[in-house]
């Protein structure tokens, strides 16, 4: 069946490696309905306006009719929407722009599933399963890589031989929702042009910096696949090729990809992914998971900051980056030296403005809105007003 162009809402899916955030927002860009499913395939609940509830979801399609049938229990029409707009984490080497799911454009998001393996699988089955819904429905793939195909070369490449071995081995960078969609409404937020030189800071549970040289990607913490750089909620962050090797010899592929991605970072020090229940733990463990986190975001920030050569502004943005005073001050008396002071008053009353007036370098926090940003590119995609 035909819809009506333009003028339907859109359901917006967010798959991540253990959850779905869904939202469906009206043409005016209204969210008519927001909800999510955790731990899927685990200890799994739906997170609803109403509030939390257990529910058995065993997967990321079986999420997605969770939350279609509790959108209908809101009162809101799931199938009403004109359009599926996704968040697919890796685009792969050839897709650096949002586009509409054509069947080449599918079969390229799904030929990049290895290079992102516990991001892009959930996405696919989120895609088929509401292919299966809604047969026909028009879908649209939004790629956190995007962002980063203006990183030149130098930036982009390891120094690796071209083989085939080494094919599409290179650093993608990801976070590119959250960092387009900053480079779009940091001016309007903050009623200034943007930044010319703005290191913004993604710190969630996956957590990356950006080097945003005149609102484009110059540089970025994140490489090959989203385990690179800072030191993430159960990611390692940047680390030595020949540990990664040794640790698969000892343990086998599959266990040392489960130890580097889902048991190491924050998890792996401190015992716990979560940087509020770390912050709160008390223990000598979970002091030091946190400060490891701070020390690495401002090492790699001094590459940033290099990279663009100079600093403008930081914007924290993410989980933590919006909600972690501590975090947040850490890094900031980390970048001290390149004149940035901060105001402690407003940096504990969550900002947006975090910086004293004395300070050289701006600092802001910036809410991160992934889902609204891929409403607005898919309807751009689709050509709707
Ligand atoms: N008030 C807070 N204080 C400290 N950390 C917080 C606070 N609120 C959220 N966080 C942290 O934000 C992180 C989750 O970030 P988020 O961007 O929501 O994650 P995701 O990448 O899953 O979207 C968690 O580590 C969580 O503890
Ligand atoms: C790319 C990435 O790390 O995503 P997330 O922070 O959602 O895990
Ligand atoms: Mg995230």
């Amino acid at each position: 069946m035909q819809r009506p162009v333009g003028a339907a809402p859109i359901l917006v899916a967010n798959a991540g490696s253990s959850s779905l955030k869904i939202r469906i927002v009206a043409p005016d860009g209204a969210v008519q309905f927001a909800g999510m499913a955790a731990e899927v395939g685990g200890a799994s609940r739906l997170v609803l306006p109403a509030g939390s509830r257990a529910e058995a979801i065993v997967d990321h399609a079986a999420a997605l009719v969770a939350l279609i049938d509790a959108a209908r229990a809101e009162g809101v029409d799931p199938d009403s929407v004109g359009a599926v707009a996704h968040r697919v984490v890796h685009g792969g080497p050839d897709l650096a722009a949002s586009a509409e799911l054509t069947p080449t454009v599918l079969s390229r998001a799904q030929a990049a599933a290895t290079l992102a393996p516990l991001h892009n699988p959930p996405a696919l089955a989120v895609i088929s399963a509401a292919a299966e819904r809604w047969p026909g429905l028009r879908q649209v793939a939004c790629f956190d890589t995007a962002f980063h195909s203006t990183i030149p070369a130098l930036g982009w490449r390891y120094a690796l031989p071209d083989l085939p071995e080494t094919r599409d081995i290179r650093r993608y960078g990801f976070h590119g929702l959250s960092y387009a969609s900053l480079v779009a409404r940091l001016p309007a937020a903050t009623g200034r042009p943007l930044p010319r030189r703005l290191l913004a800071a993604h710190l969630g549970n996956g957590a990356s910096l950006c080097a945003i040289l005149d609102g484009r990607s110059a540089a970025t913490t994140m490489g090959y696949s989203p385990l690179g750089g800072l030191t993430m909620g159960t990611r390692t962050g940047e680390i030595d090729g020949n540990a990664v090797l040794d640790i698969a010899r000892r343990a086998g592929i599959d266990r040392a990809a489960a130890i580097l991605n889902r048991e190491s970072g924050l998890r792996g020090l401190g015992g716990a992914s979560d940087m509020r229940t770390l912050e709160t733990a008390g223990t000598p463990e979970a002091a030091f998971a946190v400060a490891h986190f701070i020390h690495w975001a401002v090492h790699h920030a001094g590459a940033m900051v290099a990279d663009m050569g100079g600093i403008d502004a930081v914007v924290f943005t993410g989980g933590i980056g919006e909600n972690s005073a501590t975090v947040r001050a850490g890094i900031m008396r980390g970048l001290a030296f390149l004149g940035l002071d901060f105001d402690e008053a407003s940096n504990g009353r969550g900002g947006p403005v975090i910086h004293a007036p004395s300070s050289r370098v701006q600092a802001l926090i910036h809410a991160a809105d992934e889902e609204g940003w891929i409403a607005e590119e898919a309807r751009r995609v689709l050509g709707w007003p």
